[in-house]
This record gives structure tokens, sequence and C-alpha cells, in this order.
């Protein structure tokens, strides 16, 4: 709170309009700006100004706009990742992808922000918390003092892969449960599609390297019940637009450029799934829609009537066994933190 903040962006007219009007009018209307918030059309001019880069990119993006300012960004900077994205034709997130692209002394300063977070909530201060991740606890700790206000509060951890994770594949999780809603399938519908995707969600994670206890944090049910139930969402909107028989080419022409990523992530979270070896019926399921055109009643057929089968959940069979719990602070008694929190 009361940073000076450079803003990079890809649209002349967005710049112009947050310097001049003070209003981002084309991805978030109705919001007036601070003063202090100035933006620019030139990258390299805005890699090279902060300490802290947040890189707020959609997945197929970042190699090509990170490799641009590879050479502007300061030795003492640390790089933020907002994006919530897994490549398709390599299934890297975007900390496999930075870690390409950027030299090793950089390594160790990245950090990645996911969480329950709609951008216009952010912007109307409505109490949000967050989960900062990084593999040094230093830059996730700074990081968090410098995010963290009144209205914006920020957690951390060190599993990157489960913060990172929780982020995409609860875009594909978004997207199904605004299909369920479209089809009015109702609140049972989306309770099953919520659980059973948590599920998938967590054995994928946790094949990946995650501790499932992130899964369970902010990350993960955090952005789940968020992007599943909320009607600012862009993946579920997408959702209840297939589900009410809208062509997928049709709705990504309204948006008007904004992204909704678990378009894309279906794909690379179903290959994910088969490199595992990992049944994951809902994400199948919504890649089969979304890329090979699947009746959307179909495939909730198809998965209703699936061999039956004990319910076991991964947080609870894994957390049993993992040895890699996210460091907990102590509990302290400060006024209001009634749990520890
Ligand atoms: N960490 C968090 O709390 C949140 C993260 N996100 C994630 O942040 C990422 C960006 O999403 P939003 O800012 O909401 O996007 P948006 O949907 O509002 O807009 C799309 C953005 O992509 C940019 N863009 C379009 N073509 C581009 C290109 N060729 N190169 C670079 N940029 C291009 C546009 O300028 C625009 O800023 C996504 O991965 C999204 O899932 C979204 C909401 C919350
Ligand atoms: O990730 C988000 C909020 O945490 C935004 O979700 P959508 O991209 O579905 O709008």
């Amino acid at each position: 709170m009361g940073h000076g903040v450079l803003l990079w962006a890809l649209e002349e007219r967005v710049a112009r309009q947050i310097n001049e009007e003070h209003e981002n009018k084309t991805f978030l209307p109705g919001f007036p700006l601070p003063e202090s918030l100035r933006a620019s059309n030139d990258i390299k001019q805005v890699a090279a100004h902060g300490e802290i880069l947040l890189l707020v990119i959609p997945t197929p993006f970042v190699e090509r706009m990170v490799s641009q300012v590879v050479d502007a960004v300061r030795g003492d900077a640390i790089l933020v990742s907002c994006t919530k994205g897994i490549l398709n034709d390599t299934l890297e997130t975007p900390n496999h992808i930075l870690k390409r692209v950027l030299p090793p002394h950089l390594h160790s300063r990245l950090a990645y922000l996911s969480g329950p977070s709609f951008a216009a909530e952010v912007a109307k201060e409505n109490p949000t918390a967050v989960t900062i991740a990084s593999e040094d606890d230093a830059v996730a700790q700074r990081v968090q003092e410098l995010m963290s206000s009144p209205r914006f509060r920020c957690y951390r951890t060190h599993d990157v892969t489960g913060v990172e994770l929780g982020g995409a594949l609860k875009n594909v999780l978004a997207i199904a449960c605004g299909i369920s809603d479209g089809l009015g399938f109702g609140s049972n519908g989306r309770a099953a599609l919520i659980t059973r995707g948590l599920d998938e969600i967590t054995r994928l994670a946790v094949g990946s390297g995650a501790s499932p206890l992130t899964l369970a944090g902010l990350a993960g049910v955090g952005d789940i019940v968020l992007t599943c139930t909320g009607d600012l969402s862009r993946n579920r909107t997408v959702g209840v637009r297939l589900g009410k028989g809208e062509k997928l080419e049709d709705i990504t022409a309204t948006m008007k450029g904004a992204v909704a990523e678990g378009v894309l992530t279906s794909r690379s979270a179903h290959h994910l799934a088969q490199k595992q070896g990992i049944e994951c019926p809902v994400i199948t399921g919504i890649y089969r829609v979304i890329h090979e055109g699947a009746d959307p009643v179909e495939v909730v057929t198809q998965n209703m009537s699936r061999p039956l089968k004990p319910e076991v959940n991964p947080l609870v069979a894994e957390a049993a066994h993992h040895s890699e719990v996210p460091p907990r602070e102590t509990p302290t008694s400060k006024p209001g933190c009634v749990i520890g929190c």
C-alpha cells in the first residue's frame, strides 16, 4: 500500500487511459485509479523500474514477454508470477518457463501469487486473502510485507508446485461448474463437481510433487470455491455459455480480449493426467467437450455410470504420509487472531 507503481500495458489506449483518465476502461472499467499509478507501453522501461515485478501475463505469452526484458531486470529484483496456467506442448507452468528463460542468479528471486482474488473485488478493496509461494522464504516474506494491507492479506508457503497447479487447474473445474449450471444441473451437481474436481486436482498436484495440504488452502479450495461459484469468473462464464449451447468460438469472440485460461489448460491437464496415469473424469470430460466437441450431457452420464468405488480423499490419505508440511507460524495472541490465523 502506498507504493509507486508503473504498469506495462500491451495496448496503447490502455496506457493512455490510465495516465490521462486514471481508469483502465478496457480491462477494469468503473474503478478510479490513483494518480501514483502510471502506465507505459515500453516493457523494458517498466521491467527496469521496480524492486518487485508482478508478471500478470496469460500463459501462452509468458516466455515471449519475459525474454524481452531479461537484460533490463534489476539484479535485486523479485519477480512475482500471477499467471495461472499450464502450457499445452511442454506441460510447463510459469515456474518452469521462468527458470528456462531467466539467468540463474534470478531463480531464487522468483515468487508466485495465487488464491481467490477477482481483480474487480480487489479494486473495490473487498477483504481478500492470497498465497505467496517461493522456494526462498526471505523472498516470500518480502513480497508478503510489501503487498499486504488491511484489505489484502498475503500468506506464504514454499510449495510453488502446489500453488501453481492449484491456480491453473481450478480454471478447468470452473468451466465444468459453469457448464453444469448452464445445463441447469443445480446445487447438487455443482457441489459434486467441486468435491470430485478437488480430488482430481489434488492427486495431479501431489503426483507433480506438491503437498496435498496446499490444495486445502487458498490456492486450492479457496480459489476453487471462488471461481466455481462466483459470477465474476471468466472461466465459469465460458462454462455457463457452453452449457446453454453456445459455441466456444462465439463465446471467446465476445470476451473483448479477456482470457479464460481454463480453455487451453484443459488440454494440458488432460495430458498431465494421462502422463501420470491418474484417472480424472471431470478434467478429461471438459477436455472432450472443449477440444473434441463431446456433448456435455453425455459426458456427465458416462462419468456418473462408471464402476462404483470407495471414496478415498487424497487430502487425508496423502497428508498422513507426507513429510513436507508447509511451515506454520506459531499462533499469536494479536487482537482479532482468534484461531491463530
Ligand atoms: N494471481 C491472481 O490473483 C490472478 C491471476 N490471474 C491470472 O493472470 C493472468 C492474466 O490475466 P488477466 O490480467 O486477468 O488478463 P485479462 O483477461 O484481464 O486480459 C488479458 C491480458 O492479456 C494481455 N495480452 C493480450 N495479448 C497479449 C500478448 N500477445 N502478449 C502479452 N500480453 C497480452 C492483454 O493486454 C491483457 O492485459 C492469467 O493467467 C490469469 O489467470 C487472474 C486473476 C487473478
Ligand atoms: O483466478 C481468478 C480469481 O482468483 C480469476 O478467475 P477467472 O480467470 O475465471 O476470471
